[in-house]
């Protein structure tokens, strides 16, 4: 019992910097492409092209949901969202540029963050 008091314990500490950033990115001004799922009647290429989905709303469910073990499962469906957003999009298209501006905004506070 604990062994595993102090492992979540230790969880709480590595997951609580995500919930900050991930604070700051839904504040951010560029967030609008990334609050919700992509509408994929909107963009029924969509689902084709991106294999693997995420957004914002969805890692906050799973955050929330406690389904992320460490901080590095959080940062690897924050890579995944700007990935699909390269994917999908040209650099210069207005989600694209966000995306590139978001990445830098969380890339930058990441950083932060691990190198305390
Ligand atoms: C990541 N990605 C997003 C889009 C995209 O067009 N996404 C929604 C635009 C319209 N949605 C809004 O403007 C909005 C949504 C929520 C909100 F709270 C405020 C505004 C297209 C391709 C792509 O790869």
């Amino acid at each position: 019992l604990k062994r595993s008091l102090n492992q979540a314990i230790a969880k709480e500490k590595d997951l609580a910097p995500c919930r900050e950033i991930l604070d700051q990115l839904e504040a951010h001004d560029e967030a609008w492409p990334f609050l919700l799922p992509v509408n994929t009647k909107q963009f029924p290429t969509y689902k084709k092209i991106i294999r693997s989905p995420m957004d914002l709303s969805t890692i906050r469910k799973k955050l929330n949901d406690g389904i992320y073990k460490t901080r590095d499962d959080f940062c690897a469906d924050l890579q995944l969202m700007f990935v699909n957003c390269v994917t999908f999009n040209e650099d210069d298209s207005p989600v694209g540029k966000a995306g590139h501006s978001m990445k830098t905004f969380f890339d930058s506070r990441w950083a932060e963050l691990i190198a305390h």
